[in-house]
């Protein structure tokens, strides 16, 4: 397919027509060219995300690649990274490409896995990194994500298995000593509450150490879903000393707090818990910064009997691929480089994916793109969404920002704000 998209502002500059043929970016449109008007449409390259649960194998009755591919792509993604606690843990060669081959299956974004540090989430052995960084998936980001790799040891091996092939460990930073029964964020609001707090030292103390680490190793690292002031801090220092760590915030982190679970309904349960206005102040700064580097959505479906049931009960994780860019557009307003970046641009850099975040304006780039419409609003419903799960904490606020279009090497996954296939 070729396409014409007509009178599009790229990243808010003047309206222009943009050509994509044959899967990238031309300088002139096709004679065969299908013509989209883009009047008011702004395009992006399209959105990378470093940190999805796609649920599949294991979890098929809250997410499968598939579901999770349609959200993603309605998100107005091009590429995710798929978690590995999955059942089985994505921590051999086999189970990662089963993963790579069903998002090829799939067709609508690139499902690039990240594979387990040790085997079975377990904190005790490292997995086969190496195993699966040469697999078809050719894996270069690796996790426990869900579990932190608390054991140092351990951590410093696996920084340095990962050097020899340039890939990255991406700490679930969490001291699980400090967190035993933790329900909530460790504060004021979890002391009327009554319930058991997850301190920010937690986090703190661990990316503390991981940054050290790296930096003795001389390897890269990266920091899940920051969620405190405090850890800002610690990776302003660590940057400021060339320590090779990037770090990811969530949509969630930069804009609820942890008032929410006053009225004790778990989808506001998460981890790390959402913090308080301070923590979401100074997680925003850091993100204009660049103290942050990206946003990632830590999308994490979960079924309706583990999330609607009494809190304590209730499994962390909320969703985030279908509403992540209007939560950005609400709380930085339109900021495209700043969105660009830290969405499409970073993410494709840290997780090596080469042909996304790519430069819109040149041609011969990958036309991996998206189209938003800036001026539209949307009342978010839970069962409107393409997710298999319904555990998204925004339900009946209204967003800005509707996702008209999603391209991935030049074919259309979305028009019209519909999946194509
Ligand atoms: N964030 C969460 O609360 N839950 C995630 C795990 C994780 O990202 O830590 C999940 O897999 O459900
Ligand atoms: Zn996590």
């Amino acid at each position: 397919m070729a396409y014409l998209i007509k009178g599009v502002s790229i990243l808010g500059a003047a309206p222009t027509d943009l050509a994509v043929t044959d899967g990238l970016i031309a300088a002139e449109p096709a004679k065969n060219a299908e013509v989209i008007d883009a009047a008011g449409l702004v395009a992006l390259p399209g959105l990378v995300d470093v940190h999805t649960h796609l649920r599949e194998p294991g979890r098929e009755d809250a997410e499968t690649v598939q579901t999770g591919s349609r959200a993603a792509a309605l998100g107005g993604y091009t590429a995710v990274c798929a978690m590995a606690n999955t059942s089985p843990v994505a921590d051999t060669a086999g189970v990662v490409e089963q993963v790579w081959r069903l998002g090829r299956e799939a067709g609508l974004v690139d499902v690039q896995p990240i594979g387990a540090v040790t085997i079975g989430l377990a904190g005790k052995q490292l997995a086969e990194l190496g195993a699966m960084a040469t697999s078809a998936a050719g894996v270069r980001i690796f996790s426990d994500d869900g579990f932190c790799v608390a054991d140092p040891r351990l951590m410093r091996r696996a920084l340095e298995y990962v050097k020899a092939f340039d890939g990255v460990i991406a700490q679930h930073a969490e001291e699980p000593r400090l967190t035993e029964g933790a329900q909530m964020h460790e504060g004021e609001v979890s002391t009327r509450l009554g319930l058991t707090g997850w301190p920010a030292v937690a986090e703190e103390a661990i990316i503390a150490r991981d940054v050290l680490l790296a930096e003795h190793v001389g390897s890269r690292l990266h920091v899940c879903h920051v969620s405190t002031a405090g850890s800002v801090e610690v990776l302003r220092q660590a940057k400021a000393r060339g320590v090779r760590v990037t770090a990811e915030v969530t949509p969630h982190h930069l804009l609820l707090t942890d008032e929410l679970a006053a009225g004790y309904d778990p989808v506001f349960k998460v981890n790390p818990p959402l913090r308080t206005a301070g923590d979401v102040a100074a997680l925003r700064q850091a993100l204009l910064d660049g103290v942050i580097d990206v946003v990632a959505t830590d999308h994490a479906p979960h079924a309706v009997q583990d999330k609607e049931c009494e809190w304590s009960y209730a499994r962390p994780g909320m969703l985030g691929l279908e509403t992540a860019l209007p939560i950005m557009l609400s709380v930085f307003g339109e900021k495209w480089d700043l969105i660009a970046d830290r969405m499409s641009v970073a993410p494709a850099r840290i997780a090596r994916l080469d042909g996304h975040g790519g430069d819109l304006t040149k041609a011969g780039t990958p036309a991996n793109l998206t189209l938003v419409d800036p001026s539209a609003r949307w009342v978010v419903d839970p069962g409107a969404l393409a997710s298999r799960s319904r555990n998204t904490p925004y339900a009946g606020m209204t967003l800005p920002g509707r996702i008209v279009a999603t391209f991935l090497r030049g074919e259309a996954t979305v028009l019209d704000g519909k999946v194509v296939k």
